[in-house]
């Protein structure tokens, strides 16, 4: 692990990778303020005709949205070089799960991720409906009895980052994924039996203004925890992220550098996947983290805004 702290440092860096792939929370921005000098690295990068790939846990909003987070952020980026936890997530279950088309996501999450399951045809429920965003009277349970408020043509639970966490939304999505059969197949044609259960990342807090703050998987512990089932997790460090990255881009794994916050998601993906890393220290993770979780990245830098060289 080396500390890059010279401007020949930083050239000898940009001349090593054709492909750089960033994460977005604590890299490029923290919250909606920018990182200091990322537009402008960004810009240069692609000048100097290199790959671009933007790699986020974050699935508060669709590749749509989050090219509109870009565009207003003044930084070039088009929707396909976006790959957000909730699209990762939606392609997932359309083409590793084959979800049937007549059954039906439970979300715990807001709309970035519908939109993403909009986008591959799959149908869902939860998430911002108003009728699951409700308070309940205490410990009155009658509005979750019928099947209209536990649908059995669910077949999966997706959680995701949600600021709308609701009691009746965590009660629905654990009424699914702990149904008789819930660990079975999940079947065309039939309602109950097998519900998947999946996250879209599991990172325990978010680096924004003021934080950090609890992130997505401090929403989906109290699910786990009540159902006693492990999820499948879709967003970094896990494969099937990489996955989604491999099959739209034929990565040249020795000319590619990944760039991160965090540790246990950034850093741990780029290990995982055999992809050379770089630390950035404006987010989550410290140097004295590396020692102490054992996740060491190849380069540590103070900010991406050093690379403007
Ligand atoms: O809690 C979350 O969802 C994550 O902290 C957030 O999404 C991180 O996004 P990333 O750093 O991967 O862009
Ligand atoms: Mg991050």
């Amino acid at each position: 692990m080396s500390k890059l702290t010279t401007k020949e440092e930083y050239a000898d860096l940009l001349s090593r990778y054709d492909a750089f792939l960033f994460d977005c929370d604590g890299v490029l921005w923290s919250g909606d303020d920018l990182i200091p000098g990322a537009k402008e690295v960004l810009s240069k990068l692609r000048s100097s005709g290199k790959q671009v790939v933007f790699v986020t846990n974050n699935a508060s909003k669709s590749r749509r949205s989050y090219k509109g987070k870009f565009d207003k952020m003044g930084i070039e980026a088009s929707e396909s070089e976006i790959i957000s936890s909730s699209y990762a997530a939606a392609v997932y279950l359309k083409d590793v799960l084959k979800m049937p088309a007549d059954r039906k996501v439970y979300v715990l999450g807001m709309d970035g991720i519908e939109e993403e399951l909009n986008a591959v045809g799959i149908q869902y429920c939860g998430g911002t409906d108003p009728d699951d965003n409700r308070f309940l009277p205490a410990l009155d349970f009658s509005s979750l009895q019928s099947e209209e408020a536990i649908d059995p043509s669910v077949g999966a639970v997706l959680c995701g980052f949600d600021m709308h966490m609701s009691y009746i939304k965590l009660a629905k999505a654990f009424k699914h994924i702990t149904r008789p059969g819930a660990e079975g197949p999940v079947e065309a044609g039939k309602k109950g039996g097998g519900c998947h259960f999946i996250l879209t990342n599991d990172d325990s807090t978010f680096p924004a203004k003021g934080g950090p703050w609890p992130g997505a998987g401090s929403l989906s512990a109290p699910l786990i925890f009540a159902s006693k089932r492990k999820p499948t997790i879709v967003g970094k460090p896990h494969q099937p992220m990489l996955d989604t990255i491999e099959s739209i881009y034929n990565l040249d794994k020795p000319r590619t550098l990944f760039i991160g916050d965090r540790l246990d998601t950034d850093i741990a993906f780029a290990n995982n996947g055999g992809i050379d890393s770089l630390l950035v220290l404006t987010g989550i993770s410290t140097v004295e983290d590396c020692d102490k979780q054992g996740i060491h990245p190849k380069y540590v830098l103070d900010s991406i805004g050093n690379l403007n060289v």
